[in-house]
């Protein structure tokens, strides 16, 4: 893989050089709740801007469906990454139509563009091979040079993060350079007991990594939405919580291989619950009950681990040399919701072991909640991808910078 230090050295002034990024922040009201993944990728615009670049910055942000839509505009992004860089930022209002151009054509040497968010085409993420490719050259078209440092998207085989960098000489970016050199670690020579924590919201993409984690970690806790699909395939109701009703026999076969393997699989004794979901905008207080994990009532809807489960996961972590933990044990957005969050948060703070926290949300939440980040081994801008890579899967958007 090239890095950006050779592509320094060969000399970029006056290129366009195309910087895949993952700006995909939380937002609340169109404002920026947490802008770690922004200043994550500032050492790779910062040096390139420096080596006199034309820099073009890209990304995705939330999930919009293929086309335009407002409410999720990388425009507030793109606003964050001026004040970071203390220099004006160009911004396209489309993606590779001609607004995009303008601004490109209109960049001098060390000046930065951020075109808008490349999910507004459908060729991003589409499955078809020859839409994708479609859009890649449009997207080829922008830049001289590719730089990939969207490290939370390179578990994507998505246009910008696969295609693009067959189209364009290609070099990795300092983010994911450092994010692959720390995530060797757990690959590599991992210290044991290494216990992985899963948790957060994206539960069809992530229950596919415990598949290798049972033949990898030595414990597993699960919290967050993904704990309910575990809970049902023991036999539990639990009312109207986040639920992956067609990915319970996995699950059940996950419970009966981590019994056969020897692999503590650890889950919630009790939950918080309520019969609506919190106001994140407003934070108002809720009306919630603590119940057993087994007696959730049909009308609630789990948001939280219990007092309880905090107590037995931070015991589970406590002797812990390497620890991955991965997406919020509930929702940590709303004050009745984050202590699960937050006891998990300081169990790793607690550890004498190797802590890593992965995920945009989960990042987001180590911070917000008033966590110091030098507590922990690394947080990693990616959770989905780091997942990925420590189940040993050929990431898309890595393989794409090797040749
Ligand atoms: N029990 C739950 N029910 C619904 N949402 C949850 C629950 N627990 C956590 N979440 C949500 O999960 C989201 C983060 O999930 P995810 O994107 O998978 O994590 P990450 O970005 O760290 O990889 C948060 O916004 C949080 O509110
Ligand atoms: O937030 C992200 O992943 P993460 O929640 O697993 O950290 C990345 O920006 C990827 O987004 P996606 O899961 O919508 O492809």
């Amino acid at each position: 893989m090239k890095t950006i230090d050779e592509l320094l050295s060969e000399g970029v002034s006056g290129k366009r050089v195309f910087v895949r990024a993952d700006l995909n922040v939380p937002l609340a009201d169109g404002v920026i709740t947490d802008d770690g993944r922004i200043r994550a990728v500032l050492p790779t615009v910062k040096a390139l801007a420096e080596a006199g670049a034309k820099v073009v910055v890209a990304s995705h942000l939330g999930r919009p469906k293929g086309a335009p839509d407002p409410a999720f505009s990388l425009l507030p992004a793109a606003e964050r990454l001026g004040e970071l860089l203390g220099a004006p930022v160009a911004f396209a209002q489309d993606t590779v139509g001609p607004a995009a151009h303008e601004a490109v054509d209109g960049l001098e040497p060390g000046q930065v563009a951020v075109i808008e968010n490349l999910r507004f085409n459908a060729g991003e993420t589409s499955k078809d091979d020859t839409e994708r490719g479609e859009f890649a050259d449009r997207l080829a078209a922008l830049a001289d040079v590719y730089v990939g440092d969207g490290f939370g998207a390179v578990h994507r085989k998505h246009a910008s993060v696969y295609d693009l960098p067959a189209r364009l000489p290609h070099y990795a970016g300092y983010l994911i350079a450092t994010e692959v050199g720390v995530l060797k670690k757990l690959t590599d020579d991992v210290k044991r007991p290494y216990v992985v924590a899963l948790g957060g919201a994206k539960v069809s993409d992530k229950l596919a990594v415990i598949d290798e984690l049972l033949g990898k970690a030595d414990r597993l806790l699960v919290g967050g939405g993904m704990a309910y699909t575990f809970l049902k395939a023991q036999g539990h109701e639990v009312g109207i919580s986040l639920l992956q009703e067609d990915q319970i026999p996995t699950v059940t076969e996950y419970l009966e291989r981590a019994a056969k393997n020897g692999v503590e699989l650890v889950l919630p004794v009790d939950v918080v619950a309520s019969t609506e979901f919190p106001d994140l905008k407003t934070k108002a207080p809720t009306e919630h009950v603590v119940v057993d994990a087994d007696r959730i009532p049909a009308d609630h809807e789990g948001l939280d681990i219990g007092p309880r489960t905090r107590e037995l996961y931070a015991s589970k972590l406590a002797d812990a040399a390497t620890v991955f933990w991965n997406g919020p044990m509930g929702v940590f957005e709303h004050p009745d919701y984050a202590e699960g969050t937050k006891a998990v948060a300081q169990a790793l703070v607690d550890s004498d072991g190797f802590t890593v926290v992965g995920g945009g949300d989960s990042a987001a939440a180590v911070r917000t909640l008033g966590f110091d980040e030098s507590a922990f081994g690394h947080i990693s801008t990616g959770g989905g991808a780091s997942l990925e890579y420590l189940e040993g899967k050929t990431l898309p958007g890595l393989a794409a910078l090797e040749d």
